[in-house]
């Protein structure tokens, strides 16, 4: 298991017997040690169910699980690889009857969340609201804080009206047997932190925990680590502070410093050596990198050679930029014999909508692609229409999911009817499905209405029967097709959409998605959400069950010869031998950093922060690229609804360019840039 390991990577694979943290750069080789440590410990006889590994994305998860079985075969199937949500999938749905939730509990989209949140404020309340509530509630549950206890700490009016509010939410949850996010991480860590037989039994089943972008975890994940492992402590963790980018999602740094704290024999490995990247791109990313605050000094070498120079690249506008991005990949093919695959090129950018030119252009020049971290397959409405139905076979109690479901395709149920089923299910303490069979329903709603709901009653316990009882990818396709066609949903989709193309496409995705549910109850395909795979057949609604938490559907798509365009966010851990960042304006990265900030110098320090992990996020883009690497900025930029005049982005100034290599309209500008920002530098010292 040595092949391909350097003495660092081998200490940390090697030690086995106690806390290891692997604190390394980008590139360095962290994420394979972590494939070749679960290699190594099942070679010395740590059977692989006992292993748990967890990676940030359902992605990753599938990558790691692919080296891993390159390593050591089948036994790798039998590892838990998979991120903290879908572990805490797996232990609600093991041991969460202990809090009262049913085995058949559901997973909540952002969807749900908001039309619950909206429900429980009692009506009309706009997007914006409904998402700040959200965001809020999010943000206490994943500082381990419950309704009672923010109300307790709540600062303003705002906050405690949000807090009374979240209690009417769990209230809510709890009655329709769903959980959302955050709770896949909370709930997991009630069960271990309140039940000393459950954490007795996970802290016995797992032998090893090895945790991959140690530094994006939470403080919430950070005490479920802490439990599952006890004080033992058989864990590896690997990350990298420079690479710490979801600061606004709550993960902390502090998670990196407390481990030494909470581990007194912690033993801490360092990694040097960057294999990925040529030294041009590499002294780039650490010349960025380098004016943020320090924890641990690193240092990175690489020996792949000088490499291509980075090449700085301005335009006039969005579409002008992403035309000279086509230009690039296509005259980087051209030079080379036989030309890279498009599989090798990359282009990355902040947010999301920045996809769009480049998908035009690339569309114009016939170049294939995928967009990554954008939209997912399961965020899309038909999608999600029928996934409503899945989540009711397996939760009746399941309330959001009932109102999607009877109303796709529409059965001429109204909402008048559905206000009045809602309001006596609320009387009577009962779930819509459940009030369905109250046998004082009838007095409550009118009397053509009620065979409407009574049948569609009927038809979603036949169906939960039937779903019981399928077994394997032939007749789960069947099912799946008989159903389609009694409820007619293919009439549903054009009728409901002005467009016959748009209608067609989402047919296609339709049936796309019944045939990987097929494959699924075929055990054909590995699949890591929530459940150790198995490549045995299932039933579908076993299928049916998990499906509720994967968040893209086209894994395959990996093996196409596409190039990629994705947000730097998903980029993470990602590599490709071609690299063009996009949109390296000032304004977009970093991201608008002087809004909204009177005189207030906490305001001040907040800025210094973001500007921190934009910084980190500018290191992350770079340090993706293996061989070439291309930097773009517009000389015009969206603000609002304006386009206003646009400068390059100090991280350009900052990566210490030679003059020789950078685009020759640039370079004046490039040493006025440095000047400037280096005398803001020095005029404000960024607190440690
Ligand atoms: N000892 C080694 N010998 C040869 N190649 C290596 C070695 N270690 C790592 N690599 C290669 O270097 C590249 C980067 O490795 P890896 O993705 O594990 O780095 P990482 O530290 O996880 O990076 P990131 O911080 O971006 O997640 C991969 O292509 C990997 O196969
Ligand atoms: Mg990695």
């Amino acid at each position: 298991m040595s092949a391909g390991l350097n003495l660092a990577q081998l200490q940390a694979v090697h030690y086995t017997h106690g806390p290891c943290l692997v604190l390394a750069g980008a590139g360095s080789g962290k994420t394979r040690v972590i494939t070749h440590k679960i290699a190594h410990l099942i070679e010395h006889g740590l059977e692989p169910r006992r292993i748990a590994a967890i990676t940030f994305t359902n992605k990753a998860a599938a990558e790691m699980r692919e080296r891993a079985q390159g390593l050591i075969g089948r036994r790798a199937k039998e590892v838990l690889i998979c991120t903290f949500h879908a572990l805490g999938v797996r232990m609600v749905r093991e041991d969460g009857q202990m809090l009262g939730l049913k085995p058949q509990f559901s997973i909540l989209d952002t969807d749900d969340v908001t039309s619950i949140l909206k429900d429980a404020a009692g009506g009309t309340t706009d997007a914006a609201t409904a998402r700040q509530w959200q965001w809020t509630i999010s943000r206490w549950k994943n500082q381990g804080l419950n309704a009672a206890q923010a109300l307790a700490q709540a600062q303003d009016e705002q906050e405690r009206s949000t807090a009374v509010l979240m209690a009417r939410y769990e209230e809510r949850l709890s009655a329709y047997q769903s959980v959302d996010f955050d709770d896949l991480i909370s709930l997991p860590l009630k069960l271990l932190r309140d039940f000393a037989e459950v954490r007795a039994k996970w802290q016995t089943l797992l032998g090893h925990v090895l945790v991959d972008e140690y530094q994006d975890t939470n403080a919430t994940q950070y005490e479920l680590l802490k439990l599952l492992v006890g004080e033992r402590g058989h864990f590896t963790a690997v990350g990298d502070d420079d690479q710490s980018i979801y600061g606004w999602r709550g993960a902390t740094l502090d998670n990196l410093k407390k481990l030494p704290q909470d581990f007194p024999t912690l033993k801490v490995v360092k990694l040097e050596q960057n294999y990925r990247s040529t030294s041009a791109i590499l002294r780039a990313a650490n010349n960025v990198i380098e004016p943020n605050p320090k924890l641990f000094p690193k240092t990175l070498f690489s020996e792949l050679g000088e490499g291509e120079p980075v090449r700085v690249v301005g335009a006039d506008s969005e579409e002008h930029e992403a035309e000279r991005a086509v230009a690039r990949i296509q005259s980087l093919r051209a030079a080379s014999n036989p030309p890279p695959d498009w599989r090798s090129f990359a282009i990355l950018y902040r947010a999301n909508h920045q996809a769009k030119p480049f998908e035009k252009a690339l569309r114009k020049a016939n170049i294939p692609y995928k967009v990554s971290g954008g939209t997912s397959f399961f965020d899309r409405a038909e999608i999600k229409d029928l996934c409503a139905w899945f989540r009711l076979w397996i939760n009746s109690d399941d309330d959001p999911a009932f109102l999607r479901a009877i109303s796709s395709p529409k059965r001429g149920i109204g909402h008048t009817t559905l206000g009045q089923l809602g309001h006596f299910a609320t009387q009577h303490k009962q779930s819509m499905f459940e009030a369905l069979f109250n046998s004082m329903l009838p007095a409550a709603i009118a009397k053509r209405a009620l065979e409407g709901l009574h049948e569609f009653g009927r038809y979603i316990n036949e169906l939960e029967y039937r779903a019981r009882h399928t077994h394997g990818a032939e007749a789960a396709r069947a099912f799946l097709q008989d159903w389609l066609q009694e409820i007619d949903y293919e009439k549903h989709l054009y009728d409901g959409e002005e467009s016959e193309k748009v209608a067609a496409a989402r047919w296609t995705n339709v049936l796309e998605f019944c045939d990987w549910m097929a494959q699924r109850a075929g055990g054909q395909i590995d699949e890591t959400v929530g459940d150790v795979i198995t490549t045995q057949s299932k039933s579908l609604l076993e299928v049916a069950q998990t499906i509720a938490l994967l968040s893209t559907i086209s894994e395959r798509e990996k093996d196409q010869d596409m190039v990629t365009l994705s947000t730097l966010h998903a980029s993470k851990g990602l590599e490709w031998p071609h690299v063009i960042l996009a949109g390296v304006t000032e304004g977009m990265l970093p991201f608008k950093l002087d809004d909204d900030h009177g005189n207030n110098p906490d305001a001040d320090a907040d800025i210094v922060q973001r500007l921190q992990e934009e910084r980190r996020l500018m290191y992350v883009g770079i340090t993706r690229a293996q061989r070439t690497l291309a930097v773009g900025w517009t000389k015009k930029r969206k603000k609002g609804r304006e386009m206003v005049k646009a400068q390059p982005s100090r991280f350009i100034a900052e990566m210490k360019l030679d003059q020789a290599t950078v685009q020759e309209d640039y370079r004046e500008k490039l040493k006025a840039l440095r000047a400037e920002f280096a005398a803001k530098a020095a005029s404000t010292t960024p607190p440690r």
